[in-house]
């Protein structure tokens, strides 16, 4: 699959996340009245949290949201603030377009995101799990082959169009690569088109790995220079990375992974991707990263909010994640790379 085929699809999911934004804001304004709260002056964010009865997951995703449609900013002395624009969304200023934005408070999107700021989630949870995590004894998506089949072939056009780019920006290596929660294991595959003696392992539930397995077929017979002789490099191995052993690694990869989970099961598992290294090893994470100042860009907290909604997580900025890598006992990089649709690469490394 050449990479330079087709532009950088980022407008595509830009445009299907923007949805997220409308119902944060319209959210934010009628049903938390955050703007409101907010109207007699700045407040750090713990006294904003606790004001609107927040939990720490939800602040995380309204707040750099707003900061990055220009409502909201920091101060000087790292408080929130309405900004010249967010003032006409409060009552005591003239023009307000407070009631005008009401017109929407309640669509059903406005009313379920309200319901999920406050009760970080929905407050009965759906019986099947939540998509793209397994967790515990409790019934997952991943488990079911009908909807891991659905849901692991739905992220497999964007682990296409990523993977032969991430596959350039890894290190160049002979040894093995763990591509922890793989999915369809498409990063795997490039990156051993590229790595010709080095081998790699998928770990993942076993519903997934069948279509893993099933995609890594495909791969081979494409015809592309080298891709026939991946097939007999790449291990499937089934399991849970939340408490089964992992294999040992040269490198580990975690590509949109952090993101499914709560900041508590991140510190846990960056020790357990730690543990995994061999010395020098190196760790790296693909994903969309907020900026440090937590106020944006648009389109990852577009993204976060929609991983609010549909997983334990949310997007995470790099100083979150190399915090977890350090206590984990790794070096993290200071270097950071684009890659394609608002993702990038961090790395950390462990010592000899
Ligand atoms: C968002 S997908 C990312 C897949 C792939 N890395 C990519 O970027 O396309 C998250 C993956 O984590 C897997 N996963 C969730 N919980 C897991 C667990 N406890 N153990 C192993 N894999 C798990 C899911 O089955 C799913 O394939």
């Amino acid at each position: 699959m050449p990479i330079a085929n087709y532009p950088d699809l980022a407008p595509i999911t830009r445009h299907a996340r923007a949805m997220y934004s409308s119902r944060l804001l319209i959210a934010a304004v009628h049903h938390l009245r955050a703007f409101e709260a907010l109207s007699e002056g700045p407040l750090a964010p713990s006294e904003l949290q606790a004001e609107l009865g927040l939990k720490e997951r939800p602040a995380m995703v309204l707040f750099p949201a707003l900061c990055a449609m220009d409502m909201w900013a920091y101060d000087t002395d790292g408080k929130l603030q309405l900004t010249s624009l967010g003032r006409h969304l409060t009552q005591g200023v003239r023009p307000t377009l407070t009631d005008y934005l009401g017109l929407e408070k309640n669509d059903s999107g406005v009313v379920e995101m309200a319901e999920r700021l406050l009760n970080d989630g929905l407050r009965r949870s759906g019986a099947g799990g939540t998509a793209y995590v397994k967790e515990g004894d409790g019934p997952s998506p991943m488990d079911d082959p009908t909807t891991a089949r659905a849901l692991t072939l739905a992220l497999a056009g964007r682990a296409e169009c990523l993977a032969p780019i991430v596959a350039t920006k890894l290190p160049k290596h002979n040894g093995h690569l763990l591509d922890i929660a793989g999915g369809t294991g498409y990063f795997s595959y490039e990156w051993l088109l590229v790595n010709t003696q080095a081998t790699a392992t998928v770990f993942d539930r076993p519903a997934v790995l069948e279509v893993a397995a099933e995609l890594l077929n495909e791969f081979c017979q494409s015809g592309r220079p080298g891709a026939a002789g991946v097939r007999e490099r790449v291990r499937f191995q089934p399991g849970d990375m939340l408490t089964d052993t992992l294999p040992q690694t040269d490198i580990l990869l975690a590509a949109s992974l952090f993101h499914d989970w709560p900041t508590d099961t991140c510190q846990r598992l960056a020790r357990r991707f730690a543990a995994a290294l061999r010395p020098e090893g190196e760790l790296w994470i693909h994903d969309a990263f907020l900026n440090d100042e937590l106020d944006g860009p648009l389109a990852v907290t577009d993204y976060s909010a929609q991983l609010f909604w549909v997983t334990k997580g949310r997007a995470y900025s790099r100083r979150e994640y190399r915090g977890w890598l350090h206590e984990a006992g790794l070096t993290p990089s200071s270097e950071s790379f684009e890659t394609q649709m608002d993702y990038g690469l961090i790395w950390a490394k462990k010592d000899k």
